[in-house]
């Protein structure tokens, strides 16, 4: 495994980091080069600088590797992945792709930039093309890649084959959000025990703007935003990993629940297509039973890459309601990352 591509894991000791290094532990195209997160842990061993918080091996086997400082004179890979905090990523994301690294970003930073992929390969692998945009924009011979918020990745998942199917009109989701989406130490226990916390900072506009973003057409230089109104409800709950959202859609020419179900069935998107290791066979799992999809038993299912729809009826208002779960720090944070630099080793962006 010696031709591995080696990578920098920015953001190293977060929530979103630590799934990062155990997924590159073992992966078959990258191996982890470096480990950089704040000052606060350069210099320090990795067991040192974080206290490892998932099952498996602890530190992916690293604990010992000295972390570098968190800039690409000291921690440059070819490939980067980024789990930064928002504000750090806006000033070194750019510094490594300048200084050549391709970047995966976890981070919002630059999702909304025009000339950035927002990237969930199974729904928009053709915008990736946007890095050619990007580097001539820029004068970079990296770039940038970031993956959408993790509600939004959730949700685009189950949209995008309907909208490919019928066209998608009108969406309306109230989400129930598991407390690791705030980072470590995230929500104060005090608050969230018992509880239900009906505002995420920032989160219902990013789904509104992010959805048509990642259904939008691209036409060789842009991404024109597909014409469908969203309108995002987000709340904390006191579960630890996977998103849960009600979805009520308005679809085009109004299909019965049989062609709802057909179009979630029928869906063999590119990287199933091209066998990517990250890639899950099934990426919507349909539930039959009257009571799933549930967080405690559905949602670890294929290394929480595949997404979980059920309770498919109709809705007297939109047309078409559903219940949806997706784990938000493997699909909508780490795992989606890394599908994301599968896809664009196959597709030749790297070597
Ligand atoms: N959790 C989730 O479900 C999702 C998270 N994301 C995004 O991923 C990113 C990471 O989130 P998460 O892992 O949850 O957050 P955490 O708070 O758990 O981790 C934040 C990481 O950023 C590092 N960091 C903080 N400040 C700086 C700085 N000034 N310079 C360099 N590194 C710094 C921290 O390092 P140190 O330990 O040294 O302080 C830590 O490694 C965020 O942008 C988030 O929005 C995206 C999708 C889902
Ligand atoms: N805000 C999300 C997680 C997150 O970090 O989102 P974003 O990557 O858009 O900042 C949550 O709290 O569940």
């Amino acid at each position: 495994m010696s031709h591995r591509i080696p990578v920098t894991v920015l953001g190293a000791t977060g929530v979103v980091g630590q799934r990062f290094v155990r997924r590159l532990a073992d992966h078959p195209l990258f191996r982890i080069e470096h480990l950089a997160a704040s000052d606060r842990s350069a210099g320090k061993r990795y067991r040192e600088a974080c206290a490892w918080r998932l099952d498996g091996e602890p530190y992916g086997g690293l604990g010992d590797q000295v972390m570098g400082e968190g800039a690409p004179e000291h921690t440059l890979s070819p490939v980067v992945f980024s789990a930064l905090d928002t504000g750090p990523a806006t000033e070194l994301e750019p510094a490594f792709a300048r200084a050549g690294a391709l970047v995966f970003s976890n981070a919002s930073a630059f999702r909304m930039a025009p000339e950035v992929p927002l990237l969930v390969p199974e729904v928009n692998p053709e915008h990736l093309e946007l890095l050619k945009v990007q580097r001539t924009h820029h004068g970079w011979s990296g770039g940038i890649v970031t993956n959408a918020n993790c509600t939004a990745t959730v949700l685009v998942m189950a949209l995008a084959p309907l909208h490919a199917a019928f066209g998608v009109e009108a969406v309306l989701m109230t989400s129930m959000q598991a407390v690791s989406g705030a980072g470590y130490p995230g929500v104060p226990s005090l608050d969230i025990l018992g509880n239900v916390i009906p505002f995420i900072r920032n989160e219902e506009p990013k789904v509104e703007e992010e959805i048509p973003k990642m259904l939008g057409r691209f036409a060789g230089r842009t991404v024109t935003p597909a014409d469908l109104a969203v309108s995002a409800l987000c709340h904390r709950v006191p579960v630890l990993e996977g998103h849960t959202e009600a979805v009520s859609v308005r679809l085009r020419g109004n299909p019965t629940l049989e062609d709802v179900r057909a179009a979630w069935l029928d869906w063999h998107p590119e990287p199933q297509h091209l066998g990517l290791p990250s890639a899950p066979a099934v990426p919507i799992r349909l539930h039959d039973e009257e009571d799933r999809p549930q967080v405690r038993r559905d949602v670890e299912l294929d290394d929480g890459m595949s997404i979980h729809i059920g309770r498919l009826r109709a809705c007297p208002v939109l047309g078409v309601k559903f219940a949806l779960l997706g784990h938000n720090t493997e699909r909508g944070a780490a795992g989606g990352s890394i599908l994301n630099a599968e896809l664009a080793h196959a597709k030749g962006y790297l070597r």
